[in-house]
Parts: structure tokens; sequence; C-alpha cells
């Protein structure tokens, strides 16, 4: 049962080290008889990702805008893959919280980092999975025979958002503009009131039902009886494997960013924090006061960062004598309920992209899974271990399964790493990939909930020209 499992989670930490997982590709991997059949005809390869250091929102991204992160993100692509930007056919790009002067980032972020005027680019939003999103735009578009290079993305930028005058001042503004005489202006002026002023402020919250993802959290962990101690434990292992992950130098996913006008660099993610758990155990509830057991330590925090990667037909990769890492076998996209099920996109999302690719939880070699809250994680693996939650809610004959933890994670994830809204797909696509080199795996699985009640499951196999770096 999952209680069983989830009892084991801090035993993880010191059976499974990033360091056991150390080894050469030995597996004899081959194209001529995939287990997952292509199904575009195009056999289309990730080449490679890479993304710019996470940082907590507010500390040394906080002066630039985010079309400037994208652009290092675009730039740090071209050059690790040596690829011209002129082979590049289209751009995808991601984000959520939208900057108003850059609504079409995938855009700005394409000419601010040269490429040529003549490459298109738009910009997709699809909450958390934004740059899932791109990816599997980019497929479709290569499957379609529109093109057969595509840069994907995202970028999120949280520390500058939009923040709106109210919707009474926004309209005095409007009427004023459109008053013809100096008196229609002073009898509109008239009619302003000081709560005219009180700004609206985005929220990380659910349109629908006005609820913060962090209170919405708090109710999943509760009723899939999810403890606090068993939260603030599954938040110290992600942190702990982060650090393993940083301190061995796996994470070669990170383009350093030399800031604009300054000789600082930045080249490591900011908000890796092991911290011992009787700390964790005294913090407040952040989200359910006071009662609640979503704290600031076992929820990923607000992050700036970008990430971009590049997918193309094998056959181009080939002619550009590249060495991809992935091929990107399998995708689905998964909608619920965004009141009660709002954060369970990898329960509903895991058995469906598994049975479209014909395989099972135990041909699964990595596991990359965004995690929002670790009471989310918690809860989505109790759920998978669910019948009576598969029979219920799933309309299936029985549970996918528990996924074996000793792959799940294993450097890290959101919690620790950081968690830019719409960049989050793109790193966990590379950490698979990557993982897959360094865990000799064949098979990964990557799947994220986002706001709305969606959620993304995809499956990847390692390309046997892959390497980790
Ligand atoms: C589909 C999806 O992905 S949904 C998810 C979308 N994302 C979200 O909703 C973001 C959720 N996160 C948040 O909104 C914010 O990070 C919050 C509200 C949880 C916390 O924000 P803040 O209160 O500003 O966090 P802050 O960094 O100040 O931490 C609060 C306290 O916890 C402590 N703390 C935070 N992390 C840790 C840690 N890992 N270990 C120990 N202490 C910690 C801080 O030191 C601080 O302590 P202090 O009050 O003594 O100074």
């Amino acid at each position: 049962m999952a209680s069983n499992l989830l009892k084991n989670i801090i035993k993880l930490d010191t059976r499974v080290s990033v360091s056991q997982n150390v080894c050469l590709p030995i597996r004899c991997l081959s194209t001529a008889s995939p287990r997952v059949k292509d199904k575009t005809g195009k056999n289309i390869v990730f080449v490679d990702g890479v993304r710019t250091p996470f940082l907590l929102s507010g500390t040394d991204y906080a002066p630039l805008m985010p079309h400037q992160l994208a652009k290092e993100a675009l730039i740090g692509l071209m050059r690790k893959t040596n690829v011209p930007r002129e082979v590049v056919d289209y751009i995808v790009y991601g984000t959520v919280i939208q900057e108003v002067k850059t609504s079409n980032i995938g855009r700005e972020a394409a000419l601010a980092a040269g490429f040529p005027h003549s490459v298109p680019a738009h910009t997709v939003t699809m909450a958390c999975i934004s740059s899932n999103q791109g990816i599997t735009t980019g497929i479709g578009l290569i499957a379609a025979g529109a093109y057969d290079v595509i840069v994907a993305g995202g970028v999120e930028f949280m520390s500058d958002v939009p923040i709106r005058h109210s919707r009474k001042m926004r309209s005095l503004l409007l009427r004023a503009n459109k008053a013809k005489t100096p008196l229609d202006k002073l009898k509109l002026l008239s009619t302003f009131r000081p709560n005219f002023l009180l700004p609206e402020l985005p929220a990380v919250a659910e349109f629908s039902s006005g609820e913060t993802m962090g209170f919405s959290a708090d109710r999943l962990a509760a009723s899939f009886k999810v403890s606090r101690e068993e939260q603030d434990q599954y938040a110290v292992r992600s942190h702990t494997m982060a650090k393993e992950a940083q301190d061995k130098g796996y994470l070669t996913d990170i383009v350093p960013f030399r800031l604009p006008n300054s000789s600082k660099v930045i080249e490591k993610d900011n908000g890796i924090r092991v911290s011992p758990i009787d700390k964790l155990a005294k913090l407040k509830a952040a989200f359910v006061k006071p009662h609640g057991t979503v704290t600031a330590a076992n929820s990923s925090f607000l992050t700036d960062g970008a990430s971009a990667c590049l997918i193309m037909t094998e056959e181009k990769a080939k002619q550009l004598g590249l060495k991809p890492k992935l091929y990107l076998r399998d995708f689905t996209y998964v909608a619920q309920d965004p009141i009660d099920q709002l954060l369970l996109g990898p329960t509903y999302a895991t058995p469906k992209v598994l049975e479209k690719a014909g395989l099972s939880v135990k041909d699964i070699d990595v596991w990359e899974v965004h995690e929002a809250f670790a009471g989310q994680i918690l809860a989505n693996l109790k759920a998978m271990d669910s019948d009576w939650f598969a029979q219920k809610y799933m309309n299936r004959q029985s549970k996918v399964g528990v996924p074996d933890l000793s792959k799940w994670n294993n450097w890290g994830g959101s919690l620790s790493i950081g968690h830019p809204f719409a960049a989050t797909g793109v790193r966990l696509t590379v950490h698979t990939a990557n993982r897959l080199v360094r865990e000799d795996g064949q098979f990964g699985l990557i799947a994220a909930c986002a706001a709305g009640g969606q959620g993304v499951g995809m499956i990847v196999e390692r390309h046997p020209d892959a390497t980790a770096l």
C-alpha cells in the first residue's frame, strides 16, 4: 500500500545516492527494432536542452525583463549544440504570467538572441506545462511536415509581474481618454474615489475557483491523508538529491548567465537548501492558516528562469552531424476537475501515456515528475497506488501502480531546483535525458500537473548516440 511506500521516503535518501548512479552507457540501444513504435514517420529527436540557473524570485535576476532570460537560454542552446541559427525553422516558446510589453515573448527573445528575422516564433501558455506544450507543438509541426527543426522552451519571471490599476480606475482612465472637452474631463474626474487606487495583484490561483495553488495542495494532502511529516521528509529528499547532483556536476543543462552591465556570472541554482527535518517541522502553514500542512519548505518557491531545447527529425540531426539525446516517443494531455483534482495530472497522465506507448510502470527507468508541492507528489503516489481511486475517478479497472522510487526525481525536482512555471517542462526533459545516460536506462516518463486541472505525460527513449554532457 502507498502508506508503506511513503514510510520509506527518508530511508530512500540513504539507499539511493546519486553517486551510485554514475555509470557508463553500457546498454546496447538500437534504432532497428524500437519497442515503442514511431508514430510520426519522422523519428523525432530531442537533440539537447539548456536552462539559465533557476533563481529565487527577487534575487539576482530581479532588475531584468523576462525576454532577457529567454534570450540567454536561446543563445546558450545554439552555442551548446553548435547549430547555426539559420537552420532553425520555427520557435515555440512558453510563458504563464505575461510581461505585457513582450506578449509574444518567443519572438522578442529570438530577435534579441540574434535569430534571423525570417524565423517565425509564437508563444504558448498552458500554465506549468507550457514548455511541454512548446515541445509537443514542435512535434506536431514536424509530424505535419511543416518544418524539420524546432526550438522550444519557456520562461517565467516572478520578480516583476504585471500589477494593474483597479477596474474602476481603468474604466475612468479609458473614458477620460475619450472625453472631448475639458468640462467632460472635469466631470469624469469628479467621479474619482480614493479606493479606485487599490491595485489588482496577480495571484498564483485558479481563476474558476479563486483558490491559490497552495491552498488546493493543502486540501489535496488532507484528503489523501498525507501527513506534515511525510511532506517535510519528501522536501528534504528533494533538496538532498538536488544538492548531490549539483555538487557532482550533473546539472550540465545549466548555461551560466553573465548579468547585463555587470561582471557577475550566475552559474548555479540558488534555491537548493538542505535543512534538518526539525527545522522544517517548526515552520508555520503558508496557505491554510493556522492548521494546514503546506509550508514554505515543502512547496516549490517562486522562481525566475528560462529554458530552451532543440528538436528535429532524426534524418536532419544526422545531416548536421548531431548526437541527439532522446527519441520523443509519445505524449498525452489530461484535464480534470480544477477544484478537487487540480494537482493530480501525473496520476491521470501516467497510465494513459504508458498505454499509448505499450509500456508499463516497470519499463520506466527514469521518472521526472514535477514537484509543485510535496503534498501534491505524495497524493499522486497514493492515487497511483489505489484501485479504488482508479475505479471511482478514472474509469479504469485497476491502479497503474507505484513507480520505483529509486528511479524517481533522483536529481531533485521543482521543490529544490525551482519552478519557473513555463520553463520547467524542458528542465524535466533534459534531466530525463541526462539521467538515462548516467543511470543506463532506456525509457523515461515525464509528468506534470498544471493550473486549470490539466496535466501532461511524455514518454522518451534514450538515443543510441546520447551523452550526458
Ligand atoms: C502546477 C503547479 O506547479 S502549482 C505550484 C505553483 N507555485 C506556487 O503556487 C508557488 C508556491 N510557493 C509560494 O507561493 C511561496 O514560496 C510561499 C508562499 C510558499 C512561501 O513564500 P515566503 O513566505 O516568501 O517564503 P520564505 O522564503 O520567506 O520562507 C518562509 C520561511 O520558511 C523558511 N524556509 C523556506 N524554505 C526552507 C527550507 N527549505 N528549509 C528551512 N526553512 C525554509 C524561510 O527561511 C522563512 O523563514 P523565516 O520566516 O524564519 O525567515
